[in-house]
């Protein structure tokens, strides 16, 4: 396979990108926003700067690196972000997906993988679990954005004969997260002796995935998915907010109190939980990292990475105040 990943500059990109070189030809097209590392494309084989919404480019990079595969994983994907900045999102993760699978499209591509999210169907209630089939729902700006964006996917597969496939995670975690994100974010207020914020009661659930279990269940869906197919990706690992905050303070021997509560996230969904039955038995899946070992292991990794956390987060607020 010559597989083409899109936002391979990001968190899940650069650990797929990772993953997939050691076995194929991959390209990574990232347009390294805010949230794009450019040290990570350093080291892959294959980097071009570029953005999705420019079709031309798109398949220009198709046809002359022979692509087969595509992994679109390119996406703003901060909630908050969305509630503020909402047309980029739009703009990105919807009219950005058409016009890749437009590029895909007419240059006969054979296989395209949209990496989606499970936000896509709304929020649950304390019981229940998200099914590939349950409906879509979603609530932010973002969750919209990236529903239409697998909506658009499964069109082109339908209509135009396009192999496509969605995989929808839970949140994921690990090393190299933008630290917008909760588990970097506090893990860096900790270390700082600053306040950790706890939007709202703090009792919101996420279920956590560690990013190399999500890449390798991404993979697998590559070389093995149906066609036309919805694949969920999670670990079935709840926490609270709370539990999360908490965690990480013992872990680094943090006092309890630099928990704050602050105003919640508008139309903060409450509870996301997923069923991932069907990747682990029909393509054999299974999550590697528990979320004991896979917290502690990010906390360290973040203790002694805090250069580059620093340097992101500095970076990343100055581009913003640019834009
Ligand atoms: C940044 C931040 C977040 N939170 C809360 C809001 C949420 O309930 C929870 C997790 O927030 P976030 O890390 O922003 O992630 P969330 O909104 O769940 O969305 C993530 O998970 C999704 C998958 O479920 C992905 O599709 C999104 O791209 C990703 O950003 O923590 C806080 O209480 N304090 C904070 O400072």
């Amino acid at each position: 396979m010559n597989v083409l990943v899109t936002g391979g500059a990001g968190f899940i990109g650069r650990h797929l990108v990772d993953m997939l070189e050691k076995e194929y030809l991959v390209v990574n097209v990232d347009k390294l926003t805010y949230a794009g590392d450019p040290e990570a494309t350093a080291s892959q084989k294959n980097f071009i700067k570029g953005d999705i919404l420019d079709q031309k480019k798109m398949e220009e990079i198709i046809q002359h690196y022979h692509i087969d595969t595509i992994v679109h994983a390119a996406a703003e994907s901060h909630v908050d972000r969305s509630i503020v900045h909402p047309l980029v999102f739009t703009d990105t993760n919807v009219k950005g997906t058409q016009v890749l699978l437009e590029a895909a499209k007419n240059c006969e591509v054979k296989t395209f993988v949209q990496v989606s999210t499970d936000e896509v169907y709304g929020s649950l209630g304390q019981k229940g679990l998200f099914y590939e089939d349950s409906p879509i729902s979603p609530n932010s700006p973002y969750a919209a954005s990236k529903a239409s964006g697998d909506l658009i996917t499964l069109a082109y597969g339908r209509t135009y004969g396009m192999k496509v496939m969605i995989t929808r995670c839970s949140n994921n975690y690990g090393p190299y997260q933008f630290p917008e994100k909760l588990i970097p974010r506090l893990i860096g207020k900790a270390l700082y002796d600053e306040h950790l914020p706890i939007y709202g009661d703090g009792l919101n659930i996420r279920d956590w995935l560690h990013v190399e279990d999500h890449c390798r269940a991404i993979k697998l869906v590559m070389e093995e998915g149906i066609d036309g197919e919805v694949y969920n990706i999670g670990c079935q690992s709840e926490k609270t907010n709370l539990e999360i905050a908490k965690s990480i303070l013992m872990s680094l021997d943090k006092p309890q109190s630099l928990i704050s509560y602050v105003s919640d996230r508008l139309g903060h969904d409450r509870r996301y939980a997923i069923n991932a039955d069907k990747i682990q038995r029909e393509l054999g899946w299974q999550p590697l990292i528990d979320m004991e070992s896979g917290l502690r292991s990010t906390i360290e990794w973040y203790k002694e990475n805090k250069d580059w956390w620093e340097k992101k987060w500095y970076e990343g607020r100055r581009r913003e105040a640019v834009k």
